[in-house]
């Protein structure tokens, strides 16, 4: 049985090894240098129901990167491109799947390893980290996977695994614009929210219905001119329904501004400001101004 290997030990890494576990699939977790020479005592998962779990999985350093059969890349978007050039011995026909928010790291990813099959894939599984080697999984989701080269197309099998742990997974052969989709939600809440420090439910409050809704519409025109087909007014009930769902949230970016770790804002709202070329993005660029501003 083929093995995963996680790249990206943190909450999302974390949750996705315990639910393959769960389903007896071997994982091992590809630890940073901070690991190194650390014990690596099993990891307590804490399901949706509450129950908590030891899960054991093989730790691996990166020189050890040549015995990887199925590499799942789970670390935050700015750190992708680092950790995998750690990885030297990668054999060429190891798949790399890329399940970071945010987008722009995938054509590096290709550029640097070119002869590996590459995918990338969409969660809106939510987790989070609790304490060392604790996590929490705080949401189920649906899982989408594609192809990001042509090699990457003959990895559709690796749904059938990934769908028996996760609950949902599926293939689309239009990953990018699963991306996009996805993209889009992050670039009006997650910056909103992490200058406003405010939960994502706040932005319900009539003090941010103009901001809102003129992020949303820059956001929109830029993703429209990418090749989108999602009108404003689909859209608009998209974001409204998040926001709603996850009213009680702190997005990702308020959290890692608020702890003072770099955001993922280049990935994010930084892909809208490069692709928006002349349609004008006016809240998008203080947006992401403010959040550097703010160390970001
Ligand atoms: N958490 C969630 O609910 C969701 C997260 N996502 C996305 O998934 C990605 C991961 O998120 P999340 O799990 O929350 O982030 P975390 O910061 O919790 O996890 C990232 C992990 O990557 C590890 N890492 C970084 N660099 C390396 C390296 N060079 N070698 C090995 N490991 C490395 C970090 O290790 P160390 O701790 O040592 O730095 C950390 O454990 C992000 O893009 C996020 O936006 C998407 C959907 C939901
Ligand atoms: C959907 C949302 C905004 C939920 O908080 C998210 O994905 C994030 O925080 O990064």
């Amino acid at each position: 049985m083929r093995e995963w290997t996680i790249l990206g030990a943190g909450a999302l890494g974390c949750t996705f090894a315990a639910l393959l576990t769960a389903k007896h699939r071997p994982v091992s977790l590809l630890l940073s240098e901070r690991h190194r020479r650390h014990f690596h005592p099993a990891l307590e998962f804490i399901a949706l129901n509450e129950r908590r779990r030891l899960v054991s999985t093989h730790p691996r350093h990166a020189e050890q990167a040549t015995g990887i059969e199925c590499l799942l890349v789970m670390t935050k978007a700015y750190q992708v491109l680092p950790a995998l050039n750690n990885l030297r011995g990668l054999p060429a026909d190891t798949p790399i799947i890329l399940l970071h928010n945010g987008m722009g790291v995938a054509e590096a990813v290709a550029r640097a390893f070119p002869h590996n099959p590459l995918l990338a894939g969409v969660t809106s599984h939510g987790a989070l980290k609790e304490g060392p080697w604790q996590v929490r999984h705080t949401g189920k989701g649906e899982t989408w996977l594609g192809p990001v080269n042509d090699k990457g197309r003959a990895f559709a099998h690796l749904l059938k695994p990934l769908a028996d742990a996760l609950g949902h997974a599926e293939w689309s052969e239009d990953i990018v614009s699963l991306q996009h989709r996805k993209l889009a939600i992050n670039a009006v809440i997650n910056p909103l929210t992490a200058c406003h420090h405010i939960r994502n439910g706040q932005l319900h409050e009539p003090r941010f219905a103009d901001v809102l809704n003129q992020l949303a519409e820059e956001v929109h025109a830029v993703l429209t001119r990418l090749g989108e087909t999602e009108t404003l007014a689909q859209f608009l009930r998209r974001l409204n329904s998040v926001i709603g769902l996850t009213a009680t949230n702190y997005s990702s970016m308020h959290q890692d501004l608020a702890h003072g770790r770099p955001t993922e804002i280049d990935y994010i709202t930084g892909y809208v400001l490069k692709h928006a070329e002349d349609l004008p993005v006016p809240v998008c660029r203080q947006l992401y101004n403010e959040v550097k501003k703010q160390g970001g």
